[in-house]
This record gives structure tokens, C-alpha cells and sequence, in this order.
């Protein structure tokens, strides 16, 4: 089966390449600017330890490169997801599978609407990093998850080392890894790694802050949030609000990241391309909306990292922490 990886930066050459060193027929498509970093081939990296390299992948600048593919997996950035569907729909094979391994909710459904056809929302749970042309690491642990669909091929993936967890039901996935996106925009801010951020008690407290009002939310909606780490997603705030030392004991592991690792908006706002913001805070925001609620924290947080598009400024946890206080009214 031939696969086509719809975008062709951190996670569409990183899941590609993987995929292509396990056997995989895969074909990228992307950016001229992605074309010439990968020409060299790739080097795949992660955190423990893993050293992959890949002759150059087939590349192509424009959709034409989806026709024939069976899967597509959609690794562009939110935004694009629209773009995307209008200019995949017209090459894409008639019994083709297409999933999104996008963060936030909703993307499947806006590329279903453009294609007229069902999407298989799928969510990645590790962080991916440049490391220079054509060298991306895996930064962290978390597997890959998608829906139920018998055209998946699951050998392949489990292969390549990037074995498929299933969801009958991915909403609940998909709520709960926004639930870690939230931290996108505090380690934007911060201007820190992500496990140097996180080390920080009082960034720590700054994402409980936005967790607890996408939790409440969640919680009235009646929108139950699976459980992607050792702790079930209503600790979470607790937890990161510890002490170092406490913190550090129970929830090590979240600071088993590579040392350079940041978040998909910090790399976003290092490379001055608009940040993932409506697919993330701004979704809090759409249920707070829906439920007649606010969520000020969350907004806060968006109108920060929109300042820092255009005013780059880094925050101290001490400070970041009083400005979300204020927000929130207390
Ligand atoms: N990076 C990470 O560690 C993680 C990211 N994610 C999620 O995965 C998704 C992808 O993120 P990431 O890989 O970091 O993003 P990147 O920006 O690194 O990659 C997306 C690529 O797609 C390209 N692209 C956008 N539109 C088109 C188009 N119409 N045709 C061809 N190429 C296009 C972009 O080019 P250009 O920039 O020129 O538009 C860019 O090269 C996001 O939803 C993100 O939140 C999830 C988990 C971890
Ligand atoms: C893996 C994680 C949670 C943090 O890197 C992410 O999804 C992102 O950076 O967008």
C-alpha cells in the first residue's frame, strides 16, 4: 500500500521516514523548502537511544503526489487542514483511507467536510525536533493512536516502532492530549525546553491553571477525557502544582524529555509562522462558548502568545503566574 504523508515537516517526515525504513512505500508531500532539507535523506533519532537513516523519500510539491496512495496520514498544522482538503480531494483514490495526526478536535471533521468523505482522527503522543536539515528526534515517550479502520496497516506501523494504540472512540483521546496542549503556549511563553520549563514550579502552575478550566468545562459538558498517563487527567493540576521535590517523585516521568525538546507553538513562534492557537486554547474557548461559560485564562494565553508574534518577549514563571492570577479574577 502506497502512503502519503500530507506535509512534510516534524511529524510527516519524522512518522514518514520511520514508516519508509520499515518498508513502507511512502511519498511526501510538502514544500519546495522541505524538498531540498530532505534531499540528503533522513536521519531518525530518539530518546532512547534509536539512530535510523533513510535514502531520500519520493517528494512531491503538490497533491498529484496522493494519487494511488491507500492511507494519507495529514501532518500540516491546524490551519491548513481546509487547504489541505481542497487540494487533496480532487487526486485522492476513491477507496483511500485519510487520517489526521493533527493536534486539537477538530480536525478530522473540517477535512471530512472538505472532502465530502470520513476522516479516522488519529493523535501522536510525542514530541518531535529538528535537529538540522533532514535530522529529526524523538524528544519524548507516547505512542501513536488512531480510530478503527480494517485499511490500516498494522504490521507496518508496529515495524517501524510506532506500534497503534485503537479508540473506538477518539474524542475522548483528543480531549485529553488538548488537556497537554494546553502547556503549547505556557512553554511558548517561557522560552524555555520543554523539561526545563516543566521543571518550574511556577510555569507548572500557570498550565494547571488553564488545565483546571478545560477540566470543569469538560467535566459539565459530560465529555469524558481518556487517561494517557500514569495519572488519571483530573490529578493533573494537583500534581503540577507540588513542590520540585514532590513533583519530580510522582510524575518523573513527565520530565523524561529531551533536553532541547520544545512545543510544537514554541517552534511555531521561533520560525515567526502563525501559532496553532484556535485549534488549541481557542477550542477552551469554543466550549466555554457553548456552555455559556468563559475560560479567561485560556484566552489570556492566546492574546499572549499573539503579543509575542509580534513583540518576541519571554516570561518568568513568577510573572506569567500573576498575569493568569489577574486573569482569572483572583
Ligand atoms: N511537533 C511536534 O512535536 C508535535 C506536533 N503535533 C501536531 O502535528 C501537526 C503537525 O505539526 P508539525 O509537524 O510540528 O508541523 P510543521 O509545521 O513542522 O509541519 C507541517 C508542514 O506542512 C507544510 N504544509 C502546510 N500546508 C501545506 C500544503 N498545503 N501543502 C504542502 N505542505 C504544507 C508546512 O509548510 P509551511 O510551514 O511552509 O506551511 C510544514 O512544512 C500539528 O497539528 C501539531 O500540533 C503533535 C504532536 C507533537
Ligand atoms: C508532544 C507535545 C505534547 C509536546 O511537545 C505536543 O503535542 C506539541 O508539541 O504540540
Amino acid at each position: 500500500m502506497r502512503i502519503a504523508i500530507y506535509g512534510a515537516g516534524l511529524i510527516g517526515a519524522y512518522v514518514g521516514g520511520r514508516l519508509a525504513a520499515a518498508g513502507g512505500d511512502v511519498v511526501l508531500i510538502g514544500r519546495a523548502r522541505s524538498r531540498a532539507a530532505l534531499a540528503g535523506g533522513l536521519t531518525l533519532t530518539d530518546y532512547t537511544g534509536a539512530r535510523i537513516t533513510t535514502l531520500p523519500l519520493p517528494f512531491a510539491e503538490g497533491s498529484e503526489g496522493a494519487a494511488g496512495a491507500g492511507l494519507v496520514l495529514i501532518c500540516v498544522k491546524s490551519r491548513a487542514s481546509a487547504a489541505v482538503a481542497r487540494e487533496l480531494g480532487p487526486h485522492l483514490a476513491p477507496g483511500a483511507l485519510v487520517v489526521s495526526l493533527q493536534n486539537g478536535i477538530g480536525n478530522a471533521a473540517v477535512l471530512a467536510e472538505g472532502l465530502g468523505r470520513p476522516v479516522l482522527p488519529g493523535m501522536v503522543g510525542f514530541n518531535v525536533a529538528d535537529q538540522g536539515p533532514g535530522h529529526f528526534h524523538q524528544g519524548s515517550q507516547g505512542g501513536l493512536h488512531m480510530g478503527v479502520d480494517p485499511r490500516l496497516p498494522l504490521d507496518l506501523f508496529a515495524r517501524a516502532g510506532l506500534p497503534l494504540t485503537l479508540h473506538a472512540d477518539m474524542a475522548p483521546v483528543l480531549w485529553s492530549k488538548l488537556l497537554m496542549n494546553l502547556n503549547n503556549a505556557v512553554n511558548a511563553l517561557s522560552g524555555l525546553p520543554l523539561r526545563e520549563e516543566l521543571a518550574t514550579r511556577d510555569f507548572r502552575r500557570c498550565l494547571a491553571l488553564a488545565q483546571e478550566e478545560l477540566l470543569a468545562l469538560c467535566a459539565e459538558a459530560g465529555q469524558p477525557l481518556a487517561r494517557l498517563t500514569p495519572l488519571p487527567a483530573a490529578f493533573l493540576p494537583k500534581v503540577l502544582r507540588l513542590p520540585d521535590p514532590l513533583f519530580r517523585l510522582i510524575a518523573g516521568n513527565m520530565l523524561k524529555i529531551d533536553p532541547l525538546a520544545r512545543s510544537s507553538m514554541a517552534d511555531d513562534l521561533a520560525s515567526a509562522r502563525p501559532p496553532e492557537l484556535d485549534a488549541l486554547n481557542g477550542e477552551v474557548a469554543r466550549l466555554a462558548a457553548r456552555l455559556n461559560r468563559t475560560a479567561p485564562v485560556n484566552a489570556r494565553l492566546s492574546r499572549l502568545v499573539e503579543d509575542a508574534t509580534t513583540t518576541p518577549d519571554r516570561w518568568s514563571g513568577e510573572a506569567l503566574l500573576a498575569d493568569l492570577q489577574r486573569a482569572r479574577g483572583g
